[in-house]
């Protein structure tokens, strides 16, 4: 286990006039035994850190260490690291047990001992059954625990995760998520994990960096990142539907925009007179999208709340305690009253 630490971590691709930088200055300290999740839009240098990290990518400037090494020049093989990767990467010719072995053999463990770190990882990962096959005749979710396997056998004291996730389907997706989640409880090995889908950030992580055109605009809890958002990126990146960003609405200073999640309006005698535009069913709850003037406005609505007719105008008032404020020139959150 170890602490990884970014200190002021700047990448650049390509040279001379042709120079684009990709990474502005990232700075930041994953605590040891950490599961952090790099999350943001396609584009904006998430598996660009990570592959730093992992040795796989030159860092322009500044510094990354693991543990109390500085790692910047040292070869991905010796930064005791293990990643796992969206595509799996496993030897289609081999089988699961050869699979997680390869590494193993290839640094010279003795065999009784790759049978038993092999052994135990499968057990945690529910594939001591599946060890004779080959990849081909596994399904994606057991290919992706077979990677996960793996990378868990080398005992390395980093995981770094590159979108594992994203070739499962919905349902797999989920589940293997609570795996992960249990193979941090159980082995506390500090983790990146890079994803662009902010359900996958919330749920798995214990500290979120959102990451926004190469700046880290937040690192913090799911909680903080959700509830005290740093910057109308984060507030609208962070929640599905996204936060409500209103720059034209009644009480809003000009150079300011007020935040609020859809769940923090509901409708109300008093407030702003709206008109419903569209209305969604969610099972649980429903979606409501009304017009106020310029603005659109969405809520997040209990199935227990009888919901108004198409057209109809109504009264919606916002959680007073839940506004966000937000400076409309940086973007930035205001301090909180
Ligand atoms: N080898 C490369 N040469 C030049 N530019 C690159 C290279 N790799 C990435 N980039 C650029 O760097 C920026 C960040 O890329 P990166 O892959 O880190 O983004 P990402 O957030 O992981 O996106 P995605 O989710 O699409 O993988 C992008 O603008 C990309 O075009």
């Amino acid at each position: 286990m170890a602490v990884i630490h970014f200190r002021n971590i700047i990448k650049r691709y390509g040279k001379g006039a042709k120079t684009n930088q990709v990474i502005h200055g990232v700075s930041a300290e994953v605590k040891d035994g950490e599961f952090v999740v790099i999350v943001g839009p396609s584009g904006c240098g998430k598996s660009t850190l990570l592959r730093m990290v992992a040795g796989l990518e030159e860092i322009s400037s500044g510094e990354i260490s693991i543990g109390d090494r500085v790692v910047n020049n040292v070869e991905p093989a010796q930064r005791d690291i293990a990643m796992v990767f969206q595509n799996y990467a496993l030897y289609p010719h081999m089988s699961c047990f050869d699979n997680m072995a390869y590494g193993l053999r290839i640094q010279g463990v003795p065999k009784a001992e790759i049978r038993t770190r092999v052994d135990k990882a499968a057990k945690i990962l529910e594939l001591s059954h599946l060890l004779e096959r080959k990849p081909r005749e596994l399904s994606g979710g057991q290919r992706q625990r077979v990677a996960m396997g793996r990378a868990i056998v080398r005992e390395p004291q980093v995981f770094l995760f590159d979108e594992p996730l994203s070739n499962l389907d919905a349902k797999l997706r989920a589940q293997t998520r609570l795996e992960i989640q249990k193979l941090h409880r159980e082995l506390g090995i500090t983790s990146l994990f890079v994803t662009h889908d902010q359900v996958e950030a919330m749920t798995l992580a214990q500290r979120i960096m959102v990451m926004n055109a190469g700046v880290m605009d937040q690192f913090g809890t799911p909680e903080e990142v959700y509830n005290t958002p740093a910057t109308t990126f984060v507030a609208s990146f962070m929640g599905s539907p996204p936060m409500n960003l209103l720059k034209n609405a009644p009480g809003v200073r000009p150079g300011t925009i007020l935040g609020i999640r859809p769940e923090h309006l509901n409708f109300s005698d008093e407030g702003w007179l709206v008109k419903v535009e569209q209305v969604e069913m969610l099972g649980a709850e429903r979606l409501v999208y009304a017009r106020l003037g310029e603005e659109q406005l969405v809520m997040r609505i209990d199935e227990s709340v009888p919901v108004p007719a198409l057209g109809a105008s109504v009264r919606v008032a916002a959680d007073e305690n839940r506004l966000h404020w937000f400076d409309a020139g940086s973007g930035k959150r205001l301090a909180d009253a």
